[in-house]
């Protein structure tokens, strides 16, 4: 599968080892940086991964900060995106059977490293169920802020 993946500083060590441990799975990931400890803003790295789904350069997206929080909200705004921020395999889960999302969030200061791996792989390997939860999609398509 293709996958955008992005992240700020803080996201930036657990962006390294989440893009390690998918390629290894044979994914291919268009990592969009950042590509240092140093410090940045994480919307520019937000926009940069729902840019690759929008052309559909990528079929799913990651994107990491500290917390998840800037990450979620920044991707959000993004006209066909649905990012969920997550930290436990449940919601990992469910957020791809109910709420079809396609940009997955985590927080690196929040979560360790294999919970994070836990949630990807679920995350990666549950489908949509549609249904009564397509209705539910097309009622949040057709919202304004
Ligand atoms: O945006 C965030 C909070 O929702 C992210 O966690 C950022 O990574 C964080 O704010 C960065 O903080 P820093 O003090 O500039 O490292």
């Amino acid at each position: 599968m293709k996958i955008a993946i992005g992240s700020d500083h803080g996201g930036y060590s657990l962006k390294e080892m989440i893009k390690e441990h998918l390629q290894s799975q044979g994914h291919e990931l268009l990592d969009v940086g950042t590509h240092s400890l140093d410090s940045v803003d994480f919307p520019d790295y937000s926009a940069q991964v729902c840019q690759k789904l929008d052309v559909q350069e990528a079929e799913l997206g990651i994107l990491i900060c500290g917390t998840g929080i800037g990450m979620s909200i920044a991707a959000n705004k993004h006209k066909g995106i649905r990012a969920a921020l997550v930290h436990d395999v449940y919601s990992a889960k469910m957020t791809r059977a109910h709420n079809n999302s396609n940009v997955l969030c985590m927080g690196a200061r929040v979560i360790g490293d294999e919970l994070a791996k836990m949630i990807v792989d679920t995350w990666l390997s549950t489908d949509f169920e549609g249904g009564r939860h397509q209705r539910r999609l097309d009622k949040l398509e057709g919202e304004s802020c």
